[in-house]
């Protein structure tokens, strides 16, 4: 890896760009003076219509995109001939594992291969040339528990190292090391403890974070700290280093009742790369109980630190702050709040460790609205920095999450369901669901000292340009709505890169924020766009799709609500053409009718099938229109009649609708339909007086209450 030049130049060789990762393009062929004359070079269609987050890589001429689910494309990167594509086999019963729908966040591609990995956890390495499986291991340590793998598989030496998600459900974290040549494993590094009673730890290092756990933690559930997105390998210190994520439960008197920082949740964790021994941790957010992960993406750099040259990690977690942690030692050097922080107000560099404010984030014996959210201040979207600006430019969210525990203090675990063992309410959405809450949560959060600036704003979202050792914003751009997330990209040029749900691709100065360009492509955009150039040609690419975390709501301003979630990959270069426009959708038709009631159904009973769907299917299901998954008030008579074919039987598995024969009874399922059928009638009533009075039909609200 050539460590002396900053940012990625004509090849673009991971989703990150360059060995930094820093989202930054050298290539200044367009600037803000031709970037007016952007048009289509090329378009291919990725042939679904879900989540997509992923960053192209291109090599010599030859684009590797990934897919939804782990799937992978290869491609004429001048002219968008498909050279080959893999889709994985996945065992769809992993779509009941996964929290955020079927994302996938890249491929890594290195001596021939390319690598990806697949949702239920199987890593594929692929010839690059044909798309043939070279290998493949399984990287799950027991598929009784609810793992799932999201992330981009990383490159390090002749190392592919991958972790993977589940923290919600009933999982504990690791990462592991695969031989690029044969798929044999390196090294795995577990990122939090296990049951002392089960024998000693696997690490000298998970016996010093023992101490930080409770006697009685429930090592049963899992613990969480699962490496879901961020690995970054790091050349100059040979490290690896990982994001580490949320605790599971996240209660602290559910999961470590006795309280402590509960290491290493929440931490980067550098990796010496030959053994997977660590060299040094940085807890970001102790004593979690809030989702509040540190697997957000990691950018590398050298920055002057009062005066001395430091090798630096630029990262902006869920968190709120804006940590730049010295690569060496793994010592913050600054920490700065970018967003109201109701759980820590400010950080002791000194020592460390944030000054934590329990009187407003403490939840155990009642209800708190936790800024930030639990989709955080920032999420997986990528930010991007200019080292010759010294900016670093990324979408934030500023809201707050109201959390309080629902059930008892020592539940039985599910397995492999969710045991996160909280409800939840995005602030966003605060004002409007409030009312809808029990009389007594209601009294205890009007009462909270967050109350007031969770109502004075409820949230707000921009593109960012970021001082990073003071945090301070230069300009600012407002996004349209909390479900926007805004991957970014910077060149030498001086242009910022971003794409919108309402599915405008827009450049700005880097300097100012002021807009240069933007074009409609009608599809919703989320993920970081990138550049590349073959034969002399520079070119802008993007991959197009809505969904991830919070996929139920898809706003009605979003293109994916107007017009499809169509997954595009979007290629532009001046002088190029028009994009064409998917069609709108028709208008919203009225429920159709529902079957008559199931025979012998009570009002007590319907009640009990609102409860077990709000426990099992809400996750996916959130029975909004047009939501990523289908509304199942508006089901077919033919969906009627198969009811319980597909719940228990899994007859729709090959489409993602997973088998529920092992965890749901007939008569839950039963229950379950009754309700379904009742909220339909509601609905079609509804919606036939609305049609008769000209107005327009139930549309999707963001007040979603969710059960974890
Ligand atoms: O705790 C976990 O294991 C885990 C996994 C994932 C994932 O794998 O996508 C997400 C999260 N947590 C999470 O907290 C989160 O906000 C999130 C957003 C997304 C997404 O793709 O939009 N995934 C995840
Ligand atoms: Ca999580």
């Amino acid at each position: 890896v050539d460590t002396s030049t900053y940012g990625a130049g004509d090849n673009w060789d991971n989703p990150g760009g360059d060995w930094a990762e820093s989202h930054f393009s050298r290539l200044t062929d367009i600037s803000a003076d031709n970037v007016g004359q952007l048009g289509l070079a090329w378009e291919f269609d990725l042939g679904t219509n879900r989540v997509q987050e992923s960053t192209p890589i291109v090599i010599d001429g030859v684009m590797y995109a990934s897919g939804n689910l782990g799937r992978a494309y290869a491609l004429n990167a001048a002219t968008g001939e498909e050279l080959w594509s893999f889709t994985p086999e996945v065992d769809m019963q992993a779509n009941r594992a996964a929290c955020c729908d079927q994302a996938n966040r890249g491929l890594a591609v290195a001596g021939g291969k390319v690598f990806t990995a697949a949702l239920d956890g199987m890593l594929y390495a692929l010839d690059a040339k044909t798309g043939e499986v070279l290998w493949k291991v399984d990287t799950i340590v027991d598929h009784e528990r609810a793992y799932t793998s999201t992330g981009a598989p990383e490159l390090a030496g002749d190392l592919v190292v991958i972790g993977n998600g589940g923290a919600e459900y009933d999982t504990r974290g690791y990462v592991t090391a695969y031989n690029v040549s044969d798929g044999t494993q390196a090294w795995r590094f577990w990122t939090i403890p296990h049951d002392p009673r089960d024998g000693p730890q696997e690490s000298p290092e998970l016996e010093a974070a023992l101490e930080t756990w409770s006697k009685d933690t429930r090592w049963d559930i899992g613990g969480g700290g699962t490496a879901w997105d961020a690995i970054t390998y790091d050349p100059q210190f040979d490290q690896v280093i990982v994001g580490v994520g949320n605790g599971g439960p996240y209660p602290m008197k559910i999961r470590s009742p006795g309280g402590g920082d509960n290491l290493y949740l929440d931490s980067l964790v550098a990796l010496d790369r030959k053994t997977g021994a660590m060299k040094w941790h940085f807890q970001e957010t102790p004593q979690d109980q809030w989702d509040l992960t540190a697997t957000q993406p990691m950018i590398l750099a050298q920055l002057d630190v009062g005066g001395e040259q430091r090798p630096v990690i630029l990262h902006t977690p869920k968190n709120g702050f804006f940590f730049v942690v010295d690569r060496e030692t793994g010592k913050p050097l600054a920490a700065n709040p970018i967003v109201r922080t109701s759980w820590a107000d400010t950080w002791d560099l000194a020592t460390g460790k944030p000054h934590l404010t329990p009187e407003t984030s403490d939840y155990s014996n009642g209800p708190q609205i936790i800024f930030p959210a639990s989709p955080g201040a920032r999420n997986w979207y990528p930010a991007a920095y200019d080292p010759g600006r010294n900016i670093y430019f990324a979408h934030v969210i500023d809201m707050g999450n109201l959390f309080w525990v629902p059930g008892p203090d020592r539940p039985e675990r599910i397995k492999g369901g969710m045991n996160a063992g909280v409800a939840a309410i995005f602030g966003a959405d605060l004002p409007s669901v409030l009312a809808t809450l029990p009389p007594l949560i209601q009294e205890q959060v009007k009462a909270l000292p967050t109350y007031k600036t969770a109502m004075d704003l409820p949230q707000s979202n921009e593109v960012r340009a970021i001082d990073p050792l003071t945090g301070k914003t230069r300009w600012s751009i407002p996004g349209d709505g909390y479900q926007d997330r805004h991957g970014v990209l910077v060149t030498a040029s001086g242009l910022v890169f971003y794409g919108d749900l309402a599915g405008k691709l827009h450049a700005v100065d880097a300097e100012t924020g002021k807009e240069l360009w933007s074009v409609d492509t009608g599809s919703s955009i989320m993920a970081a766009p990138m550049t590349y150039r073959v034969d002399g040609v520079q070119y802008v690419a993007v991959q197009t799709g809505f969904g991830g975390g919070g996929w139920g709501f898809v706003p009605p301003y979003s293109a994916a609500y107007q017009r499809g979630n169509a997954n595009r990959l979007l290629v532009f270069k001046v002088g190029g053409g028009a994009v064409p426009l998917p069609a709108k959708l028709p208008p919203l038709e009225p429920a159709p009718a529902p079957p008559p009631q199931l025979s012998g159904v009570t009002p007590a009973m319907i009640a009990e099938g609102q409860a077990t769907f709000t426990a099992n299917c809400a996750a996916c299901h959130s029975n909004q229109p047009r939501a990523g998954l289908p509304d199942l008030r508006r089901m077919s008579g033919n969906i009627h009649d198969a009811f319980d074919t597909i719940v228990l039987d899994g007859a729709l598995v090959a489409n993602g609708m997973p088998a529920w024969d092992d965890r749901l009874s007939k008569d839950q399922v039963k229950a379950i339909h009754a309700w379904l059928i009742d909220t339909q009638g509601k609905l079609r009533a509804r919606e036939l007086e609305l049609q008769k009075r000209g107005e327009p039909l139930d549309s999707p609200s963001a007040a979603i209450l969710s059960n974890f």
